[in-house]
């Protein structure tokens, strides 16, 4: 093996070789091959008759199978006309194995920077069919593309897909039942090797062998994202692939005339991602770049308000599915009974006696209990789930599939920003906005416009967030009668392959899932992609509702979430930095949910670097309600702003009153939080005295979205915790503006449409043990309590309460008249 950086660091001053098509399939130095070379062979032969798995275990077979291949290669060097019209020859067999009748503009880029020895970045939607500009090489040359890819599941999938299509594949790695196999790939079985990150690693010297043998024409890094840790789902061991740059270069392997090309491919990654992407992977300075639009035209993106919980939540939120799915057959449930009984046995699998019990529990048993009112005032709950310790799991196949318990190296950890992003990527912006693809968009808007498509039956995903889940809420559906079934990484191996194929075949309606059920599962009917509790971030998001409408047809995304909560984080191993970032990708997602002004497809789109070039998608929920009525909050940010302002100036000045703060003092110039603000606001004005801090909380965010407060705090927080104002916000309350127009957000709406007021004794009990801080509340009770009495005597304590609550419940009256949304 070379010794990494210098040997890489100079490639990359180097500029890569050109070279023309027929250097590409040229079979250079591996006299095996000679045959080929010598023998021109038709440009389309018979198709590939091997199957995924390969039964046959002799070599002969192997013979045979790369004699089969070879077939297919197209000698470019007989006929000069076919450098010319390559893609046609490339159509014919496209036609003829996976029935497409041509090649989409960014797949033909993407081959085309193949076949010129370039390396390659991929950015296109989910199911626009990235595959196949990796899977046409193999098929093209008769060498074999090596393909990484994060997820068992997905790499199954791939490979039956494959094998019905006649083209041979395998994956490697412990989700691999058959030891065989691997020898067999090495020996050059296969056209298309799939395999996870950890394991390509080991292979390295078998994979060198392979490469002078059959051949390698190709890298293929899928999912590419996991590479950043900037992204989503970052998996250390996919950071480590810069070594196939290394061990695969002309310089290292003699025989190859350039090196084997990398192509990475994703549908969800930031500019911040795309670059460290370019920079983990040592992709060549001549890296092709090709980015499409992010946007999915026939996605009908909604956010929903749940407390997403209790089989009480299920109920009511799975109606319609239920509905949907069951109502025709509420007589007679055959079917659901078995899929019951499959469910029962991997019940039996967990240790988690609380969920059995809540299984056991049939939802008709189940009584409402909304307690979504405790959950306000709960800004302070992303603190529970700081990231707890997976100290000492080695990261294996299994745990690639695992949702909390990826373990997250962070030995590469300061990885500059790459240098190809900007320039490149605008240019080949231009050059994707094709008249073919807006035409496409432009086509789905005009249709979605005019006639409002309807959503036909079809399967349904539901993502969870916990494994957990995934058996409650499946339990929950098979008991009212929808055959569904869960899909966790714990669950035995057996049964996601049962799941997966039932899935596939249509016989089972609903898979419950974590995130394990993901990336690359490519069912073209997929109706409905819900999800049930706070994604974590956006790109994981639109990576799972991608899995909808692959056929084009309308689907909808639908995200229930309690809207009344601040999400936290699962727990995970992180480095500091890596928290601070899943707080802002969190952040980014909460402030996704909490949006009631703009186009949902937008928001998702942008959130991506693309510019939205439509007004608007017609169809999510808020171009279909439209911006809740706009509100002059003038005095409510005037309070708000003039609390903070007022506490930083005398943090500055050192000017606490005494009175104002007492003993607390210290503890309040440590950490101003937004609560303490709320609490002075409606300490300070007895119009805002019973006010729901759950909308004061949105009012924080519009302010901060207007640059008048920023977070005090050094570290990113899912909703801004210790408010600061900014030079701007300092200018907004020295102007002597009226109004202050705008629309409240998500959870101030709710705050409205369901009053509940704050009252001050229900933080009464908290640090009541503390002499201190009772002395201080008395004192401060008292004063409060002789204001509002005036000049009248003094009464039972009873009579005091009395007289606060009908004060407050009057204010609350006001206020809530005042903020009720115009219908
Ligand atoms: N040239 C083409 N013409 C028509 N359909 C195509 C073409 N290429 C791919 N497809 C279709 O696109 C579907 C999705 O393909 P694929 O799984 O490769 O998507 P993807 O971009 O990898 O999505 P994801 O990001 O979700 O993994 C395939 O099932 C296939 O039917
Ligand atoms: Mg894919």
């Amino acid at each position: 093996m070379l010794q990494r950086s210098g040997k890489r660091a100079q490639s990359l001053l180097v500029p890569m070789r050109q070279s023309s098509i027929l250097d590409h399939f040229s079979l250079t130095n591996r006299g095996k091959r000679s045959k080929t070379e010598a023998e021109p062979v038709l440009p389309i032969s018979e198709p590939e008759v091997s199957h995924y798995p390969v039964e046959d275990t002799q070599e002969d077979r192997i013979c045979d199978l790369q004699a089969e291949s070879d077939s297919y290669l197209v000698d470019w060097s007989q006929e000069p006309d076919t450098l010319l019209d390559w893609e046609k020859k490339l159509n014919r067999l496209l036609k003829k194995h996976f029935g497409y009748p041509f090649l989409k503009k960014f797949q033909k880029e993407a081959l085309e920077a193949w076949l010129n020895h370039q390396d390659c970045l991929v950015l296109a939607a989910t199911g626009s069919g990235k595959s196949i500009c990796f899977q046409i090489p193999a098929l093209l040359t008769g060498k074999v593309v090596v393909v990484i890819s994060p997820l068992i599941s997905l790499m199954h999938d791939q490979c039956l897909k494959l094998a019905k299509h006649g083209v041979s594949a395998c994956f490697l790695g412990s989700g691999q039942p058959d030891s065989s196999v691997e020898k067999k790939a090495m020996g050059g079985a296969y056209s298309i090797i799939y395999v996870c990150p950890e394991t390509v690693l080991r292979l390295i010297q078998p994979l060198q062998k392979l490469a002078e043998t059959r051949g390698i024409a190709l890298f293929a890094i899928d999912e590419v994202h996991c590479v950043s840790k900037w992204g989503h789902d970052f998996r250390p061991d996919y950071r480590r692939l810069s070594i196939l740059r290394e061990n695969f270069s002309s310089s290292t392997l003699k025989f190859l005339r350039f090196d084997v090309p990398l192509m990475a491919l994703t549908a969800t990654a930031t500019v911040q991602v795309r670059e460290d992407i370019l920079k983990s992977l040592c992709m060549s300075k001549e890296t092709k770049i090709i980015l499409t639009s992010f946007f999915r035209p026939n996605l009908r993106f909604s956010v929903k308000h749940s407390k997403t919980t209790s089989p009480s939540s299920y109920r009511k939120d799975f109606s319609d599915l239920i509905d949907m799915y069951a109502g025709n057959r509420r007589s007679g449930n055959k079917k659901q009974t078995i899929i019951s009984h499959k469910l029962d046995s991997v019940l039996h699998c967990s240790t988690d006696n609380s969920v059995r019990e809540a299984d056991r529990k049939s939802p008709d048993d189940v009584e409402e209990s909304d307690d979504s009112d405790s959950d306000r005032d709960d800004i302070d709950s992303e603190e529970e789930w700081l990231p707890t310790s997976s100290a000492g799991r080695t990261m294996s196949v299994e745990y690639l599939e695992n949702e909390v318990d990826v373990f997250q190296s962070v030995d590469d950890w300061d990885v500059a920003c790459g240098e190809f992003c900007g320039q490149l990527l605008s240019e080949d912006r231009d050059v994707d906005g094709s008249l073919e693809e807006i035409d496409v968009l432009d086509k789905a808007e005009e249709r979605l416009k005019s006639c409002g498509e309807t959503l036909e039956q079809g399967p349904t995903i539901v993502y969870v967030p916990t494994r957990k889940e995934t058996l409650s809420v499946s339990k929950f559906l098979c008991q009212s009668g929808v055959k569904a079934a869960a899909y966790n990484a714990s669950l035995p191996k057996s049964h996601l392959r049962t799941v997966h194929k039932d899935f596939h075949d249509n016989n089972v309606e609903v898979v419950v899932a974590t995130i394990a059920f993901g990336m690359g599962i490519d069912k073209s009917n997929v109706r409905r992609i819900i999800h049930y509790g706070w994604p974590q971030s956006l790109e994981a998001y639109y990576q799972e509702a991608g899995r909808a409408g692959r056929d084009g047809k309308l689907a909808d995304c639908i995200l229930f979430a309690n809207l009344t909560r601040i999400p936290s984080l699962l727990p995970n191993r992180r480095s500091e930095e890596q928290t601070n970032q899943a707080y802002r990708m969190l952040s980014d997602c909460f402030r996704y949910g909490m949006n009631t002004t703009n186009c949902r497809a937008q928001k998702l789109v942008e959130y991506f670097g693309e510019t939205f070039d439509h007004k608007k998608c017609f169809m999510c929920d808020v171009c279909v309600k439209g911006p809740p009525n706009m509100q002059n909050l003038k005095e409510e940010a005037n309070i708000l702003m003039q609390v903070i302002a007022a506490h930083h100036q005398y943090l500055l000045e050192g000017l606490y009153d005494d009175f104002t703060y007492g003993d607390v003092k210290q503890r309040f110039r440590e950490k101003p939080s937004l609560r303490l603000f709320v609490s002075k606001v409606r300490e300070q004005s007895m119009k805002f005295a019973a006010t729901d801090m759950l909308w004061w909380r949105g009012l924080t965010r519009i302010l901060e979205a207007k640059g008048y407060l920023k977070e005090g705090d050094n570290r990113n927080h899912v909703q801004i915790k210790f408010p600061e104002p900014t030079k701007l916000g300092l200018e907004f309350l020295s102007r002597n503006d009226q109004i202050f127009n705008v629309c409240p957000e998500a959870d101030m709406l709710l705050s409205m449409a369901k009053p509940k007021s704050y009252s001050s004794f229900s933080e009464w009990g908290r640090g009541w043990a503390d002499p201190a801080i009772r002395r201080e509340r008395l004192k401060r009770r008292r004063h409060f309590v002789d204001e509002s009495r005036g000049s009248r005597p003094r009464k039972g304590r009873k009579r005091k309460s009395r007289k606060h609550n009908s004060d407050t419940r009057t204010v609350r009256g006001r206020l809530t008249a005042k903020l009720s949304v115009k219908k």
